[in-house]
């Protein structure tokens, strides 16, 4: 078996182990609570960029779309932010994947990296998205685009669902994602379908749209390996046409993205596997950690709206953490 992480930039190095042994854990693990992590220092927390610039960059990336033109005009871009966290302790990575395994609606990885100044690092995250798995002949995708924040209070959030699943800007923002990933892996399958259409997916923090296809492969032999390659950056992390916009994500968000929206999983000798979009995680080396979160941008978001959003992505590790976007303990905001 192979395990570990993909980066973002298909040019840049795979991060792959050979595990020792394997454990089959049943269900969620005890989660240690928050003050495990919260110590008794500030967190400081910087945003990176910060939320304006952020916006003034979606503002751009509209513009970009807005030109159109071309044989293949520009539709789609996942646009992303960061946070550069330094806790006031060096965080527990099995405590800290403990707490998100608490959302059994996500998938928890906690995968080694490459060390960063000196230190072990490791990608830890939640992703409610997978990219692709294969047993045998049958393979499973399920993109997921188009997000809305969960709320509280229960009317509220049925109202925040509602309104996604009624958004003319998110159902197109889904539709090329779903439809990407239909094509890609159609020439790979005798059989290929969308069994129950696009559906609302809930995790503990967010609403998503989202369409499970599933396919039987034309040849047995074909590895998930391959698909993952047919497949990886797709829309919901890249956008369309994906040359395009990868360009436009390298010149407009000024980082390197590493191993956030890359995937992450496993494979064996016989070409099963399952991989995952590397969504709502960080790289937690130490006491520093840096968040990722990223919205699709097309024509008619609102820079606003997306900033908003990617706070959202942002809470799934938040909460895990104890600290809010500010880098305050939960539970003891100013009012
Ligand atoms: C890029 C992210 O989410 C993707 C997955 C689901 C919904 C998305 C969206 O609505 O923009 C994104 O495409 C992220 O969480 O950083």
């Amino acid at each position: 078996m192979l395990a570990g992480v993909l980066p973002f930039d298909r040019e840049a190095d795979d991060y792959l182990f050979q595990p020792a042994g394997l454990e089959r854990v049943a269900g969620p693990q005890a989660a240690p609570d928050r003050a495990a992590f919260a110590g008794d220092g500030k967190w400081i927390v910087s945003q990176e960029p910060p939320a304006a610039d952020y916006a003034a960059a979606v503002e751009r990336v509209l513009e970009e779309i807005g030109r159109g033109g071309g044989e293949h005009p520009l539709q789609k871009v996942v646009l992303s932010r960061s946070l550069n966290i330094r806790a006031s302790a060096p965080v527990d990575p099995g405590a800290l994947l403990r707490r998100l395994s608490s959302d059994a609606s996500t998938v928890t990885f906690s995968a080694s990296l490459p060390s960063r100044e000196g230190m072990p690092s490791r990608l830890i995250g939640a992703t409610p998205e997978l990219l692709v798995s294969r047993q045998g002949e049958t393979i499973v995708s399920h993109p997921l685009a188009g997000s809305a924040r969960r709320r509280a209070d229960p009317a509220a959030d049925r109202q925040s669902a509602e309104a996604l699943e009624r958004s003319d800007k998110d159902r197109r923002e889904h539709r090329a994602a779903a439809e990407a990933v239909f094509d890609a892996l159609a020439p790979y399958c005798s059989a290929l379908s969308a069994p129950d259409g696009t559906a609302l997916r809930a995790t503990a923090t967010m609403w998503h749209l989202g369409t499970r296809i599933v396919g039987r492969l034309r040849d047995r032999d074909t590895p998930v390996a391959e698909l993952v390659a047919a497949l990886h950056p797709t829309p919901a992390v890249c956008g369309l046409p994906r040359d395009r916009a990868a360009a436009l994500i390298r010149e407009v968000e000024g980082y390197d993205r590493d191993f956030y929206a890359g995937a992450v999983g496993w494979m064996d000798d016989r070409g099963d596997g399952e991989w995952y979009v590397a969504l709502r995680c960080a790289q937690l080396s130490g006491s520093h950690i840096r968040l990722y979160a990223g919205a699709g941008i097309v024509a008619g978001s609102d820079p606003l709206a997306e900033v908003d959003e990617t706070s959202a992505k942002f809470l799934a590790m938040l909460n895990a953490l104890g600290v809010d976007e500010q880098g305050r303990p939960l539970g003891e905001k100013a009012a």
